[in-house]
């Protein structure tokens, strides 16, 4: 199964930092048997993140997009508003537990914006920037992420709950 992971971030995209936490989102996706088939660094910056996320998820097909930063408050922080533009179902319930699930390490987790949702086939969810973030949010989605994408692609697969 192929999935994207797309970092936003300037000093990323600067070369000035080097991308821990894309680096962690490839390494967890390899280790639960995804294919890492894209990998970006953008910066900030509202447009390229849309023509990103459309590409992956209309030309590519790539039924997982992960992407980390500029979710959070500062000016330049536009991830949420260029995922809503693209996503044509929400998923109110990931992003929501992905900030419950965070508040037990720390309160800042409220300050994270992110979303999640479906574009066609796409599954596409939006994680903070920080490389504890990312590895935090993977322990929360990793046990749903198979059966979501499933889900989207179409299976009839019974939640594992019955
Ligand atoms: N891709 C990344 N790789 C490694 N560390 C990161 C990454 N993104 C964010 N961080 C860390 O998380 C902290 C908070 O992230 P934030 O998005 O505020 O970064 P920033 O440095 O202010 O902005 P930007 O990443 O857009 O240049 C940063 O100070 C940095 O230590
Ligand atoms: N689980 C978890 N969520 C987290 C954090 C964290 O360390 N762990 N960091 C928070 C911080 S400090 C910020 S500012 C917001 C937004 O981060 P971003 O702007 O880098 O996307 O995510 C928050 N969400």
């Amino acid at each position: 199964m192929k999935a994207g992971v797309l970092t936003v971030s300037d000093k990323g995209a600067r070369g000035e930092r080097e991308d821990l936490s894309g680096k962690i989102l490839m390494e967890k996706l390899s280790e639960a048997g995804f294919e890492v088939a894209a990998y970006e660094i953008v910066p900030d910056e509202y447009e390229e993140i849309v023509a990103l996320l459309v590409d992956w998820a209309d030309r590519l097909q790539l039924p997982l997009i992960l992407t980390t930063g500029g979710t959070g408050l500062s000016p330049r922080d536009v991830t949420p508003e260029a995922t809503r533009a693209v996503l044509e179902k929400e998923i109110p319930g990931i992003a929501e537990t992905l900030r419950a699930k965070g508040l037990e390490h720390t309160p800042y987790s409220m300050l994270s914006r992110g979303l999640a949702g479906i574009r066609r086939k796409s599954l596409i969810i939006n994680l903070p920037g920080s490389p504890r973030a990312v590895e935090e949010a993977w322990e929360v989605l990793s046990p749903v992420l198979r059966h979501a994408i499933e889900k989207i692609q179409g299976s009839e697969a019974e939640c594992a709950r019955g």
